[in-house]
């Protein structure tokens, strides 16, 4: 082991502890009572084997002796016997019931806290890089070792207890009894062995258990299951999940057979140790140096101690498992405290600088390509911004970098003249609100799958009525058979709305936001039709106009609808190539008017033919 290796072990063994104190904690915070119902049973049970192997040599040796011992001695012994029986046989399973319990909502809690801990990252980038992602899988798969470590740690250091007294008491009987404990240590370490070559096991398949659960989500869910089912595509991705799955258990299962095989050499070992430790017994009995209670002592310590030591050693397993998901434990703590927004600058209640992008680049993390470079861009609060491109040209990236869900890679943001870095994220977040064209469906009641776009006014009637009023959708409204309390989407039996009114709900749900400093709109009316999408813009610049620190961002391919705006951007190949407003682009005749003269041609070509749709974009 190299001594970067035993250090990793050190933190993690003083990692391990710390989770366990953490757990404890919780489980204390849950129930205390139930905590010290299994403290009590814990250390009964403790002593319940040893006390058996007394009462059990007081029985036999007070029967051998019986005018020897009183009546009241043996009753005794047999009174402690059953006591230590009915400890270790009841008492043994309240405390797992009650372990279990309590691990449950550890568990729960354990969960929470990595789900705060991954929302407290302020950006999104840190959800598309594959190591990130692998280490959250590991924990959330293993949540509950982490949750039960302080029961691994207790239940441990229990089984250590009971074994010392067992060996305590069978050194009384001969010394060289004690080589019992030493021939139980190669199954110690065979358990040590086996966790690791689990673990490793477990972290080089990371990426197939990943990908084998994504496929079975897409196979199962309604968006993606049309598509899968138009192309047939249901067999091959099975087969991709399948084999996946096959590398994950292959590999699990060779680590279990090696694990078995390493725990099988160690019992063998103690199996002939034991037969050992009989024949001495027997022998000293012979020789009159051990009584037939001895005999019985070793009989009962000794099977009981294989008992005991397999505890210890799952014990030890299961601290071993602990530890392996502490490690991710505490690296996903550790990367979301160094992540966490140390920004504290508040945010003026309206804009008077704006928003500035000062030698922007940026790329996506694992890329080699950027998909920024050196953009500069002002903002003006009050205005309505357009950015149009050909597809991949960088507009969403654009949008992203703006609402904060990525960091530049080089150059920087500044709002009304601070660094983005330097506001309270919390705060710029909530003077943000947008819809884009990957909008979600929230299968919730329409009132709350409009109202969660401003979760502090989402129960207001009066709110969610004006949202869906100036998105349009008081129609789609209209026609659900309980109004706002509609229940949506078929996974909860619900209703099921088309592709546009969904997203006319989206857009409603942008609109809860009362006042934003930044209203993005990122191709979030793709699904409507054309008169549709312009009336709906037209509204917005409208109200744009009226919302003097408002800034409107706004992303389409459709030109009759970008020339509205009162600064128009393009990008191209990641770089702003042009800006202005409509009449400047067109009179300087460059890719803005050739893109526009053209969507206007195929506008009219269409009209001619008599199709009077103007749906056709500058794709
Ligand atoms: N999460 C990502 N990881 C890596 N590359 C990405 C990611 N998202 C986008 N890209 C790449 O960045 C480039 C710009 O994408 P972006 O979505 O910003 O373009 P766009 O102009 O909005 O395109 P469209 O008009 O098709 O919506 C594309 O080449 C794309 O491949």
């Amino acid at each position: 082991m190299t001594s970067k290796d035993s250090k990793s072990v050190r933190r993690t063994g003083s990692g391990t502890l710390r989770t366990a104190s953490h757990t404890f904690a919780l489980a204390w915070r849950a129930d205390p009572a139930v905590v010290r119902v299994i403290i009590v049973l814990s250390l009964a049970q403790a002593g319940a084997v040893a006390a058996t192997g007394v009462s059990q040599r007081w029985v036999v040796d007070a029967t051998q002796n019986s005018g020897g011992r009183p009546l009241g001695a043996l009753a005794l012994a047999v009174l402690i016997g059953v006591a230590a029986h009915v400890t270790a046989a009841a008492g043994n399973r309240t405390r797992y019931n009650y372990q279990h319990d309590l691990t449950d909502r550890v568990d729960l809690e354990v969960n929470r806290e990595i789900l705060t801990a991954t929302a407290s990252i302020p950006t999104l980038e840190h959800l598309e890089r594959p190591g990130y992602l692998n280490r959250l899988e590991l924990l959330r798969r293993h949540t509950s070792a982490l949750a039960g470590s302080c029961w691994a740690l207790t239940d441990t250091g229990i089984a250590v207890m009971g074994a010392g007294l067992s060996l305590w008491l069978l050194i009384g009987v001969h010394p060289a009894l004690a080589a019992l404990a030493l021939l139980a240590l190669p199954s110690l370490w065979a358990v040590k062995f086996a966790e690791r070559s689990l673990a490793r096991a477990r972290n080089t398949t990371a990426e197939d258990q990943r990908l084998e659960n994504r496929i079975h989500r897409m196979v199962l869910a309604p968006e993606s299951g049309k598509e899968i089912y138009l192309a047939g595509a249901g067999s091959v991705l099975d087969e991709t999940a399948h084999v996946a799955r096959t590398r994950v258990v292959t590999a699990v299962v060779k680590a279990r057979l090696r694990a078995t095989g390493w725990q099988l050499s160690g019992w063998v070992i103690y199996a002939a140790g034991f037969i050992a430790a009989l024949i001495l017994t027997v022998s000293l009995v012979a020789q009159g140096r051990a009584s037939l209670g001895d005999l019985m002592l070793v009989i009962t310590l000794g099977t009981q101690l294989r008992f005991q030591i397999h505890a210890t050693t799952s014990g030890f397993s299961r601290i071993a498992e602990a530890g392996h998901a502490t490690g991710h434990y505490l690296w996903l703590s550790a990367h979301a405290r160094r992540r966490r927004s140390t920004g504290t600058c508040q945010i003026p209640s309206m804009l008077k600088r704006g928003i500035q992008m000062r030698d922007v680049s940026f790329t996506y993390p694992g890329s080699p390509v950027p998909v920024l470079s050196g953009v500069n861009l002002t903002l003006r609060p009050g205005s309505t911004v357009a950015v149009v491109g050909v597809n991949g040209a960088g507009k969403t990236t654009l949008v992203k970098l703006l609402s904060g869900m990525y960091a530049p890679t080089a150059g920087r943001v500044d709002i009304d003249g601070v660094p983005l870095g330097e506001l309270d994220i919390e705060a710029w977040r909530r003077g943000l609100t947008g819809a884009f064209q990957d909008f979600v469906r929230f299968q919730l009641p329409v009132r709350h799958t409009v109202g969660i776009g401003e979760p502090d006014a989402m129960d207001s009637q009066e709110e969610v009525a004006r949202a869906v009023r100036e998105a349009g959708a008081e129609a789609i409204i209209a026609r659900l058979p309980e109004g706002l309390d509609t229940q949506l989407g078929p996974v909860y039996g619900g209703t099921e709305l088309s592709q546009g009114q969904w997203q006319r709900l989206a857009l409603a749900r942008a609109l809860m936001r009362r006042r934003p400093r930044l209203l993005v709109l990122d191709e979030p009316t793709a699904a409507l039709d054309p008169l549709a999408e312009h009336e709906l813009y037209e509204a917005f610049m409208r109200q744009a106009k009226a919302a003097p620190g408002q800034i409107t961002l706004l992303v389409s391919h459709r030109f009759s609808t970008v020339r509205g705006a009162d600064h128009i951007v393009v990008l191209d190949g990641g770089r702003v190539t042009e800006e202005g407003t409509h009449t400047q682009l067109m009179a300087a005749g460059g890719r803005y008017a050739e893109l526009y003269l053209t969507q206007a041609a195929a506008y009219e070509e269409e009209g001619d033919r008599g199709g009077g749709h103007a749906g056709s974009d500058a794709r």
